[in-house]
């Protein structure tokens, strides 16, 4: 049994408790004790100083492309279409396993270096993503994302694999890896494609993460097409009777966002990513407002240029302040849950992750609290929303197991990335 003590312990449960001189017990990657730092430790075989620390539950990015990371600021300033037609897809059709291997474990350092434990993932050569989260320690949600365009074959065969990698590694890495099926968006998928992944999705036990509603291009396209606006088609295809995990959601009617709540549809809300390519701003308040979860994330780093989740968190909290003339909406305690408590319950783990709290897994991190940016010391969790930032972290513990202590990595070659990465940069034909 292992414990930290004497740290200021955020515990984002649901009374939102900050314990002083707090402690963390935990054994077997589950957490075994929170509360006051206990007069008597024998009973820990490992005692971890956490005085000077806020000791919190790791962030949770809902949506992203990790293997993307190989094309930060490689097109910026574009808008959604031109950029991912023009530039993306090109770039990306030629990755091979080796591009998204690495690719994926600069983004798994940023995001240990940076305070996340658990990461959503939209992409292909999804079985390197997953074995990089299985040496790395992490925690993935994980799913082979579909686009359309392509031959009736390959259409069949980009649904086999997604259905494969999905039954083939749900529950692998002891528990750490979880599954999802997933058509890329109701814009490059058609509705026949959408309802065959979609019976996958029921028939495998999974849930299904589609990207909707992120420009108003997309929507106007939608109703173009079908008749009506996303939401509605994706009802209409019985999308939201299974579990759904929707990323941006930004541009929604107020019966839009009612349909969401009635469903239940867990939203991913990219709030840089969608300033940066002029996307627009998601109606978060009011999504709050109606008891739709809204989680963060960070979406690639081809379009943040970033995956520290500590950048989302402030912006999610002052963004809609500004927007909305109201300062009161998205207060800090509310932007930290949507990284947390929300967003485990957008994974679907609400039960396991999310929160420090006694039965749940210990997925933790520390920030260095003894800083002139964080001082006084009067109010933890407004100081870490407002004020800190992710490199302020200096431990991430994922199921039980340091990936960082004192900000030394300990399951990546951090050096070793960095020269692969632009070694297999290079391989790219621009
Ligand atoms: N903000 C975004 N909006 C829509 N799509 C995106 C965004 N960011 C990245 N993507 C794309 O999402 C896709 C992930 S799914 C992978 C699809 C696969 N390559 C296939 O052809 O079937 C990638 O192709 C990305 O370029
Ligand atoms: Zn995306």
């Amino acid at each position: 049994m292992k414990i930290i003590t004497n740290a200021t312990v955020i515990t984002v449960n649901e009374q939102n408790e900050v314990i002083y001189n707090g402690a963390v017990g935990f054994d077997g990657g589950k957490i075994t004790y929170v509360g006051k730092t206990p007069e008597d430790l024998s009973a820990y075989d490992e005692i971890i100083d956490g005085t000077n620390k806020y000791l919190m539950p790791g962030l949770i990015n809902t949506h992203g492309h990790v293997g993307m990371s190989l094309l930060r600021g490689f097109a910026d300033d574009l808008p959604l279409k031109q950029w991912l037609e023009e530039k993306m897809w090109p770039m990306e059709g030629q990755f091979t396993k080796e591009h998204v291997k690495w690719g994926t474990a600069i983004s798994i350092i940023e995001m240990i270096r940076t305070g996340t434990t658990t990461f959503v993932d939209m992409y292909d050569h999804m079985d390197t993503v997953a074995q990089e989260v299985e040496a790395s320690g992490m925690r993935g949600v994980l799913c082979r994302g579909v686009i359309g365009f392509c031959s009736e074959e390959e259409r069949q065969q980009k649904l086999q694999e997604a259905a494969s990698f999905a039954s083939r590694w749900n529950g692998a890495a002891n528990g750490r890896i979880h599954t999802m099926m997933s058509p890329h968006a109701p814009y490059t998928c058609s509705p026949e494609y959408i309802q065959q992944i979609l019976e996958k999705a029921i028939e495998l036990n999974v849930p299904l993460h589609i990207h909707m509603s992120e420009s108003k291009a997309e929507v106007e396209q939608n109703v173009q097409d079908y008749g009506v606006r996303p939401v509605a088609h994706l009802e209409n295809l019985g999308v939201f009777n299974h579990p759904t995990l929707v990323a941006h959601a930004v541009h929604l009617t107020d019966e839009e966002i009612d349909t969401l709540a009635k469903y239940d549809v867990k939203v991913a809300h990219n709030p840089i990513s969608n300033l940066k390519l002029a996307s627009g701003v998601a109606r978060v308040p009011e999504m709050l407002a109606k008891g739709v979860c809204v989680s963060l994330a960070t979406d690639s780093s081809a379009s943040n240029n970033n995956l520290n989740l500590f950048e989302e968190l402030k912006l999610a909290a002052i963004l809609h302040k500004g927007v909305s003339y109201d300062p009161e909406v998205v207060p800090a305690e509310e932007a930290l849950r949507m990284a947390t408590r929300y967003a485990a319950d957008a994974v679907f783990q609400k039960e396991s992750l999310g929160s420090l709290e006694v039965g749940k897994k210990a997925d933790m991190i520390m920030l260095n609290a003894a800083q002139a940016h964080l001082q006084p010391a009067n109010d933890p969790i407004s100081h870490v929303v407002y004020a800190a930032n992710g490199y302020d972290v200096t431990d991430t513990i994922v199921d039980g197991h340091f990936l960082m202590k004192d900000k030394e990595l300990i399951t990546m070659d951090e050096q070793q990335a960095i020269a692969e990465v632009n070694r297999v940069f290079a391989l790219l034909k621009q």
